[in-house]
């Protein structure tokens, strides 16, 4: 696998997820992979389970790891060509991305949306600028409209946990008070439409994810009734993406906040989401905090599911 930036880079899931348990039996039996091998992680913006996760994964396969915080230390950057830099920016993409590229053998590029042009970020203008001109293979740590390293989490995470054969995974949206990118539901969704699982989207109108993203799911504008015999609540918050909203919050409705009362309304479902969480505007302290809750051993599959995809690089390279 050269790059990974989507749910088709990995090819077939089922035996995608067997490889991420035989990964998790026995996470340094591959060390002879990695040796003499540079990783290089670029951040745009903050992380803590990508960040920690991916370096512990890179380290299991015998990897060195360079961590770039963009905004701290580096120039800053300037993304658009043609401009005359005569501002407050001293270096271009152009020249640091090809430069970055010399120091390592792989490249993990955190970049969200930016919410200054929808077309923009649904090309995923910074992403490609990596892949197209650093020379190296390219994964993502979350970009503009899709979070793969963590919608791989989540599929390992349900596949753990399921019941039934075919269970009912519910992404509702949640309030939160900031405009948050789509990339987390829509990645889920891209994901989850892969499976045989019955899938529902629930969340108020006007933030219905692009078409491309929900696929064959049940768009339910009624969160109860969505809830309604799930095995997994997957919550999350995202900005509106339809037009004129683009990158907007249109609703901060605590009557959407995951509680009990919902849970209860469920077959005694798994309660999951990404992390970082606003407690009391997605989710009550008492549902994160149940012997339903999931999001510990969902944070701690992202070591695997990035051990999967490094090694697959590696075995490539
Ligand atoms: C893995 C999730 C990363 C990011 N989350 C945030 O930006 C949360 C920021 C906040 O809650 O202030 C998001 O929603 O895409
Ligand atoms: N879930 C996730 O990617 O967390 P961070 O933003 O802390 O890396």
């Amino acid at each position: 696998m050269r790059h990974f930036t989507n749910v088709h880079d990995l090819g077939d899931l089922k035996a995608a997820v067997k490889e991420a348990l035989e990964v998790k039996s026995n996470r340094f039996a591959y060390k002879h992979l990695g040796q003499d091998k540079t990783l290089m992680m670029i951040f745009f913006n903050s992380s803590l389970r990508t960040r920690l996760s991916t370096q512990k994964a890179a380290m299991n396969l015998g990897m060195n790891v360079i961590v770039l915080d963009v905004n701290q230390g580096a120039w800053k950057l300037e993304t658009e060509r043609g401009v005359v830099m005569d501002g407050d920016k001293p270096e271009h993409l152009l020249e640091a991305i090809p430069v970055m590229g010399c120091y390592c053998d792989v490249i993990g590029v955190r970049s969200f949306a930016r919410f200054e042009s929808k077309s923009d970020d649904y090309e995923e203008k910074i992403l490609n600028q990596f892949i197209r001109y650093s020379g190296r293979p390219v994964f993502s740590m979350e970009a503009a409209t899709r979070h793969p390293l963590q919608s791989f989490a989540d599929l390992i995470t349900i596949e753990e946990h399921k019941k039934t054969e075919h269970p009912k995974v519910v992404l509702t949206w949640a309030p939160h008070p900031k405009a948050l990118p789509q990339a987390v539901p829509n990645s889920f969704a891209e994901w989850i439409n892969q499976t045989d699982y019955e899938f529902v989207i629930t969340h108020p109108e006007g933030y219905e994810l692009a078409p491309q993203f929900v696929g064959n799911a049940h768009v339910e504008y009624d969160q109860r009734r969505a809830f309604e015999g799930a095995d997994f609540i997957y919550a999350k918050n995202w900005a509106a993406y339809a037009d004129p909203h683009y990158g907007q919050v249109i609703s901060t409705d605590r009557a959407w906040t995951v509680d009990s009362e919902k849970m209860a309304l469920t077959n005694n479902a798994f309660f999951m989401h990404c992390l970082p969480v606003r407690r009391n505007m997605i989710v009550s302290d008492d549902v994160i905090e149940s012997p339903q809750s999931l999001v510990i051993p969902e944070a701690a599959n992202r070591e695997i599911s990035a051990q999967v995809v490094l090694k697959r690089i590696l075995e490539s390279l």
